[in-house]
């Protein structure tokens, strides 16, 4: 996710308000001051930009699969078109619907990663690591959405190309991929979607692959994925998710955030990752489970947030009812909020994070928590703050913040940059003001 700028932050209005925010040089210029008053200008503006367009344009992708889908076509149109309340409900439906079973394959895949029984983890051509989840995960997402709404109707911007896929000696990998895709479409109609009457090939998922080509831009409607938002959580046996919005003239319109090692309950959080793994051995799961993950989800202008569980291998996904609607923290003392940050120094300056943490009275230790689970535990109110600083020339992909924004504010919070201008998500990697400030809620 790409800025120019280096620095992501979320605040709470009332704890840092009165606050100038200087970051470190190495880290990017210091933003400007933000008083109280600005900020509550810059609501206003925002609610002024929150309109939509009754029809949207479409922009088509022309890349279109040989496994076309079999959706009718009068339906995808209705889909598209549809004002009112029910607008974007299918998509959102057929978006939480993929990122559960986007979910369910990240399990097995960083259970088979911790175990030694699957591929090890590569490195992408920036050395960034990527394993056979992300590929995975993006050639499923692509697949169903294509196949729910028609491949003219889907244009797509994710995080993975094919290259290292398509290169002499990936063979096994590619297979590691494909039986990967495979055992994931297998599970569609447990989720409520239609998987491919035949396996698919390699070149067939290779193609759902390399379809998800989206440029991005002002007007148009796109996917944004990040099919494995912060692989190092991922290999590491740890936090990571999976995010899908949809982006409609710029405008994020709605976001699901999977979650797969996030659990319902905040308290559920500190034994989970080991503990879990020897319980789950020794007691059959259950739906109530505490193992499991979450996945939250919003439509832009519905003001509600919601979360529903990880569902469970062969059993139907009963979406919607198992949802229950979250909330950003009520919190307005600092000395009782919770601030988050990357995991990763190098992604985000911690010794600068702790210096104005302390000058604006925050005294808890910070949750650090890899990938966008930070939004997710702000929009449930696990947390108050996130502050990320990242260095200098870094510039912030869309595809790892647009599902996040729109889940913190539908659920009561407020994201911006350090100039409290609203997150631009008209171009795939973006120069947001150097740091961004997110805030967490105006409750005041
Ligand atoms: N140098 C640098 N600076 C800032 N950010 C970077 C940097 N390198 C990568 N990234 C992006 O950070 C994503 C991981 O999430 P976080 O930034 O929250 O970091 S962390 O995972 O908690 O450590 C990570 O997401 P994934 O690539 O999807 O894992 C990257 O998009």
């Amino acid at each position: 996710m790409p800025l120019n700028s280096t620095s992501l932050v979320f605040r709470a209005p009332n704890l840092l308000g009165q606050t100038r925010i200087t970051s470190p040089k190495k880290f990017g210029a210091a933003p400007s001051l933000q008083t109280w008053s600005s900020w509550s200008m810059k609501k206003s503006h925002q609610k002024r930009c929150f309109g939509f367009p009754v029809v949207s344009q479409l922009k088509f992708n022309q890349n279109c699969p040989s496994f076309a889908s079999s959706v009718m076509e009068d339906e995808r149109n209705l889909v598209l078109t549809s004002p009112g309340p029910d607008r974007y409900s299918k998509e959102l439906d057929v978006a939480v619907r993929a990122v559960q079973m986007a979910c369910s394959l990240c399990q097995k895949v960083q259970e088979s990663l911790i175990l030694k029984t699957s591929s090890p983890v590569h490195s992408k051509h920036d050395n960034s690591p990527v394993t056979v989840a992300d590929w995975s995960v993006q050639a499923t997402v692509s697949w169903i959405l294509t196949e729910s709404f028609g491949c003219r109707n889907v244009s797509i911007l994710a995080e993975e190309d094919v290259q290292s896929l398509s290169e002499p000696g990936s063979s096994a990998l590619l297979a590691d991929v494909v039986k990967t895709v495979n055992d994931c479409l297998a599970e569609a109609p447990h989720l409520g979607l239609k998987g491919p009457e035949m396996p698919l090939g390699s070149s067939d998922v290779l193609e759902a692959i390399s379809r998800c080509n989206s440029t991005g831009g002002p007007t148009g409607r796109f996917w944004a994925l990040d099919p494995v938002d912060g692989t190092l959580g991922f290999v590491r046996g740890d936090q990571y998710a999976v995010a899908l919005a949809l982006i409609e003239d710029g405008e994020v319109v709605l976001g699901v955030l999977g979650c797969p090692n996030y659990p319902m309950k905040k308290e559920w959080l500190s034994y989970h990752h080991r503990y879990h793994r020897i319980i789950s051995k020794l007691t059959p799961t259950t739906s109530e489970s505490w193992d499991k993950g979450c996945v939250i989800y919003a439509r832009r202008g519905r003001g509600e947030a919601w979360m529903q569980p990880l569902h469970q291998k062969n059993k139907p996904l009963s979406w919607p009812n198992t949802a229950i609607p979250v909330r950003v923290s009520s919190i307005d003392n600092p000395a009782l909020a919770t601030f988050c940050e990357p995991v990763e120094k190098s992604n985000s300056s911690h010794s600068f994070t702790a210096g104005l943490a302390h000058s604006v009275g925050l005294r808890k230790e910070p949750l650090r928590v890899y990938s966008m689970v930070k939004y997710a535990a702000i929009a449930r109110g696990d947390a108050e703050i996130f502050m990320k600083f990242a260095r200098t020339g870094y510039k912030e992909k869309i595809w790892d913040h647009a599902a996040g924004v729109i889940i913190i504010e539908e659920a009561g919070g407020v994201v911006t940059d350090a100039g409290g201008s609203r997150l631009d998500f008209s171009k795939v990697s973006e120069n947001w003001k150097d740091p961004i400030i997110l805030l967490q809620h105006y409750s005041i």
